[in-house]
């Protein structure tokens, strides 16, 4: 059996990895989340037998009132489980070792318990790549092996699997696909009173708030193509962004013979998170294949930089130092919870980001330690915040 430790176990990647884990050969030795959810948590720590659970808000008190509650709705007794709180929890459960552990929490949070896992020797299933674009090469140099990182983000796992079809020296470039997201084909003076539901109702994938929104902006295929660099060790100008409204081809490698290679499967998150847990062997029950039998076609088309200025900035940030990286995501994630509280409109949030990567005074890769980072960032989001208010 495969111990794993599941951090953000409440949420979208969450709850389907535990759906993956269902189908046997796991035994689930942790389960991390915010604390927003105990009810669910209480749920899957009976159903997959979990005696070690980490919140980040709340209190030990509320998990086990939960876990009793739900043991007596279901007429069993209450399990004793260990309960760790506070915001170090997900990196102390990270830390404890175990065979893999898959890190689905949001935001840049999500940086220590990668590092944590990275130092514990685990196989880390990365689906939070804002830990990564904000680590950077901290994380990178926290890895005990090469292939210790395993991508569970769908164009990362497409990408792995496509580039073990060539030498690393065989590589002429990545193609990140894109969806376009809910307002592909939209000019930009046509997105001016977009809601939060409109940005939130993602055309192929149901997805967690804030990687929808990022989706929307295309600031998620910006964070892409700064992780494809970092897990992959390919140029940025050697990454192109192409829109693929289905969804089903998640992104290719182009070979230097002129060969493009391409991973392809149904918009269904279960296949990359099977993958990355049981990486490099496949999983040997299927996750929905395509359908051959039926008519269909899948369109390629280039990304409208210009009203979708994610992917932009996101080059920006990578050439221009080593934390501007992480001031834009941290700056990011304050825009997206402005405007899902309907503090600030949808085009303010690209506009910000490009104002705050503008004033950041960056530090250079010889320079970069975790002070360094949680600085920046901490700047960044406090001036994302100043600008976002006087909007
Ligand atoms: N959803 C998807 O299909 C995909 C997601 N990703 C990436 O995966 C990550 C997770 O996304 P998604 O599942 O959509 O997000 P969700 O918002 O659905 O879930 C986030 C999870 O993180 C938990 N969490 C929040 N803060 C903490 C904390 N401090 N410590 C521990 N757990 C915490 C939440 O708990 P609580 O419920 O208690 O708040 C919840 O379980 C993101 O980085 C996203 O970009 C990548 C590709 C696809
Ligand atoms: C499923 C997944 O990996 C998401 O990150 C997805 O990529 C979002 O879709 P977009 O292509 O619209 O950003
Ligand atoms: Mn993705």
């Amino acid at each position: 059996m495969t111990t794993l430790t599941l951090l953000g176990s409440t949420g979208s990647i969450g709850t389907q990895a535990l759906e993956v884990v269902s189908r046997g050969g796991y035994e689930v030795a942790a389960l991390a989340a915010g604390g927003g959810n105990v009810r669910l948590l209480a749920e899957q720590v009976l159903d997959h037998d979990v005696p070690l659970v980490a919140v980040s808000r709340g209190s030990a008190a509320d998990v086990r009132d939960a876990v009793a509650a739900v043991a007596a709705e279901r007429g069993v007794p209450a399990p004793g489980i260990e309960v760790l709180v506070g915001e170090g929890a997900a990196a102390e459960l990270a830390g404890a070792g175990s065979d893999v552990v898959l890190n689905g929490v949001t935001g840049s949070v999500g940086l220590a318990p990668t590092l944590a896992a990275l130092r514990a020797g685990s196989s880390l299933a990365l689906a939070n790549k804002e830990s990564l674009v904000v680590g950077g090469a901290l994380v990178r140099a926290a890895r005990q092996r090469p292939d210790q990182i395993v991508p569970v983000d769908s164009e990362h796992s497409a990408m792995a699997q496509a580039l073990r079809s060539g030498t690393h020296g065989e590589v002429a470039r990545l193609v990140l696909t894109a969806s376009g997201g809910p307002f592909r084909g939209k000019r930009r003076e046509e997105l001016t009173g977009v809601t939060a539901a409109q940005a939130l109702a993602h055309p192929t994938w149901a997805m967690g708030p804030v990687v929808t929104v990022n989706s929307a902006t295309l600031v998620n295929k910006g964070l892409e193509l700064i992780e494809a660099h970092l897990l992959f060790d390919v140029a940025v100008e050697d990454i192109t962004v192409v829109v693929h409204p289905q969804s089903i081809v998640h992104s290719m490698v182009e070979f230097v013979d002129g060969s493009t290679i391409a991973q392809a499967s149904p918009p269904d998150m279960r296949l990359p998170i099977a993958l990355a847990l049981s990486w490099p062997a496949r999983p040997q029950r299927a996750v929905a294949p395509c359908r051959w039998d039926q008519a269909t076609s899948w369109t390629f088309e280039p990304l409208d930089e210009d009203t979708f200025r994610g992917v932009r900035l996101a080059r920006q940030a990578a050439a221009a130092s080593a934390t501007h990286p992480a001031v834009l995501n941290a700056a990011n994630e304050e825009c997206v919870a402005a405007f899902l509280d309907g503090r600030l409109a949808f085009l303010a949030i690209t506009d910000i980001l490009e104002q705050v990567l503008a004033e950041h005074d960056g530090v250079a890769a010889e320079s970069l330690d975790l002070a360094t980072v949680h600085d920046a960032e901490a700047w960044a989001r406090r001036r994302a915040r100043e600008l976002a208010g006087a909007r």
